[in-house]
């Protein structure tokens, strides 16, 4: 800027009052005064929808107008960040105040999930450039899911979640087991190409899902974990190996690492994608992973 002051750029405080039990307002408060202390200018955002917090943090992100970007909530919420960064093309750093019901993102990178705590890690400064991926222009922080499970977590209410907690989601599994059928698909990038019938597919960023890790060695990439057909047999040995991290090791699923990857219904059969927990497009959808791309706050 010449002739003029210039401007400081300043702190966006990004926080969701839906996310996790509702108390990322109360939290934001007490960020915001030990955010001042340390001489920081603080602003929000406020909006009252998904699309609209996306297009306003994509604004000030092109304004060249923020030194970070401070976000209060689970995956969903990081979500909004991560696209609002993908859209512009920016890189501003991250820090992650957990207030989610699962903070798989926070859990993966051992953020606290105390606020002041979380908040200490933050002023420390110290970054690291962690992986994300991408479907059809929205962030995938954590996870992708679609199948009947990803259906079945549609039925199911923030309100629902924030009073029963996860269980609300095993109740719906055993709701629909058996009444879901599976989709056939193509899945196939400028390498490789492969139909399946696919009851349920998760796409993970990192080795961890739900706040767990359930994989152990992966190569880059997104990691890819289908099963190709449901049955209760088949269900309890992928649980046994998801709850001991070993999943790759079950022999009921079909599993593998990709960089790039299109997804599309054989048939005309709508297929609804959930991203980070929340409903996403349907298919057909280009997926990519995105190495490096979101600098966030580590320990
Ligand atoms: N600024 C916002 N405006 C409208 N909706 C928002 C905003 N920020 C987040 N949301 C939505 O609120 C919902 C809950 O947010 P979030 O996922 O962060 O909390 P959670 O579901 O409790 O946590 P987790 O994903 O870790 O389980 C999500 O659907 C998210 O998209």
């Amino acid at each position: 800027m010449t002739g003029g002051k210039k401007m400081e750029k300043k702190t966006l405080l990004f926080f969701n009052s839906n996310a996790g039990d509702g108390q990322a307002q109360q939290i934001a408060v007490e960020m915001q005064q030990k955010l001042e202390q340390k001489g920081a200018q603080i602003i929000e955002l406020n909006t009252k929808t998904r699309a609209e917090a996306i297009v306003g943090l994509q604004e000030m992100l092109r304004q060249k107008q923020l030194a970070k970007i401070v976000c209060i909530g689970g995956d969903g919420t990081l979500n909004i960040v991560a696209t609002a960064l993908v859209h512009a093309h920016a890189q501003v750093p991250v820090g992650l105040i957990p207030a989610g019901t699962v903070n798989n993102f926070a859990q993966k990178w051992q953020i606290p999930l105390e606020p002041r705590a979380a908040i200490d890690l933050i002023l420390r400064g110290n970054q690291r450039r962690v992986d994300i991926g991408e479907c059809n222009g929205t962030a995938i922080v954590s996870s992708l899911l679609f199948g009947s499970l990803a259906e079945l977590s549609n039925d199911v209410q923030q309100r629902q979640k924030q009073k029963f907690g996860l269980a609300v989601y095993g109740w719906s599994a055993l709701k629909h087991l058996g009444k879901r059928q599976s989709a056939e698909l193509l899945f196939f990038n400028q390498t490789f190409s492969l139909r399946a019938k696919v009851w349920v597919c998760l796409m993970t960023t990192s080795n961890y899902v739900g706040g767990y890790q359930y994989l152990g060695k992966t190569s880059a990439g997104l990691h890819v974990t289908m099963l190709n057909n449901m049955k209760i047999n088949k269900l309890l040995n992928y649980g046994f190996f998801a709850l001991t991290g070993n999943l790759r090791r079950s022999s009921t699923l079909t599993s593998f690492d990709i960089k790039e990857v299109i997804i599309k219904p054989v048939a005309k059969q709508a297929v609804s994608v959930r991203i980070d927990g929340d409903e996403g497009p349907q298919l057909p959808a280009k997926i990519s992973w995105l190495p490096h791309f979101m600098t966030i706050y580590v320990k």
